[in-house]
């Protein structure tokens, strides 16, 4: 193959595997394609190195091709240092506005209560809102060896959120191949010393969440719904986006169940109860428990004061969920 053909044989390798690639050699029709692996989790090698067979393959003058992945190449890398890399945790929803993100970060914050290293990447590119429920508006990641720190909060909750990317107070209009570079970035970013990486997912269940979920492949995931019907409709729709990639859903949480009134504290059940955990229980998944719609989860989250930090009865609600996901964690 002479210079200029494997230039263009190089040029026409999709985007991910051309950044990643270290040589390419091909020979007598086979090819030998070299990728750096550093900080890739085992699904992500999986899924690099997938996408590079299916291109070189798809090539004319190729019939057979190999792909070696290099050892870690730096030394901050958390495999490099004995470190296993973080666990992905998705949490997503069916349909927006059900409390996603607000269960995110909360389930982050039960989780460090319960004694585990917690991240947060905010995946929600187009309508982040970490930044705010964290109370890390304003601050901008630095990069080092070209992979993000991730933003420290005052929660002990390192995160990466678009908010900390984009110009602050400005949409983001970012195109595709932008946007889904910085969910990359994110994703890759320095997360040295964390246990378990909490994604919080755009909601919905189209093509967007399909490829991050076989791109970064959690080892989990937390479906976040409401109690009314059409809601746990679109939940058990979000169920099965995860089946379909391949990721085990760890449980159900029921958001906005019970409105707790303000005056006299009492709940009450507008929506009805028990949707959710017969919805959980027909589909074989587990409810993890449910919060109750309460201004003050509203107030503290707007306030970017996690209501899972106090230690109120909105703390204990997302400890029990905390509990549900740190059993699922712990188990052989
Ligand atoms: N249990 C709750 N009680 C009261 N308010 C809540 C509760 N859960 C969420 N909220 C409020 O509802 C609004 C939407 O919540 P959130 O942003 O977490 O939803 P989302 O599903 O992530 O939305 P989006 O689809 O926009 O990402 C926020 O103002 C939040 O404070």
């Amino acid at each position: 193959m002479s210079g200029d053909e494997g230039e263009m044989l190089k040029a026409r390798l999709p985007g991910p595997v051309r950044e990643r690639l270290q040589s390419l050699r091909v020979k007598d029709g086979r090819a030998t394609a070299v990728l750096d692996a550093s900080g890739l989790a085992a699904g992500q090698r999986e899924a690099l190195e997938a996408a590079a067979r299916e291109a070189l393959g798809g090539e004319a003058a190729i019939s057979e091709v190999r792909v070696a992945m290099t050892a870690e190449r730096d030394g901050s890398n958390p495999a490099a240092e004995g470190a296993s890399p973080p666990r992905i945790i998705a949490v997503g929803s069916g349909k927006g506005g059900v409390g996603k993100s607000t269960v995110s970060t909360n389930l982050a914050v039960a989780l460090i209560k319960a004694g585990y290293k917690v991240g947060l990447v905010d995946a929600d590119i187009y309508g982040p809102s970490q930044s705010r429920l964290l109370g890390t508006e304003g601050k901008r990641p630095v990069a080092r060896d070209k992979r993000l720190i991730p933003v420290e909060s005052e929660w002990d909750v390192p995160v990466l959120s678009m908010a900390h990317l984009a110009e602050p107070g400005q949409a983001i209009a970012w195109r595709g191949p932008m946007a889904s570079n910085a969910l990359v970035q994110m994703l890759e970013g320095d997360w040295t010393g964390v246990d378990v990486l909490v994604v919080d997912l755009p909601p919905g269940t189209g093509d967007i969440q399909l490829t991050m979920l076989q791109r970064f492949k959690p080892d989990g995931a937390v479906i976040v719904s409401t109690p009314q019907d059409l809601a746990l409709l679109d939940a058990t729709r979000a169920m099965g986006l995860f089946d379909k990639a391949g990721v085990p859903v760890i449980g159900l949480v029921e958001n906005m169940a019970g409105y707790v009134c303000p005056h006299c504290g009492e709940t009450s059940d507008p929506f009805g109860i028990g949707g959710a955990q017969s919805a959980a229980d027909e589909r074989d998944c587990r409810f993890l428990g449910r919060i109750p719609l309460d201004i003050t989860i509203r107030r503290d989250s707007d306030a970017g004061i996690p209501p899972a930090a106090g230690q109120g009865p909105q703390a204990q609600a997302f400890a029990a969920i905390a509990a549900g996901v740190t059993e699922w964690l712990e188990k052989p």
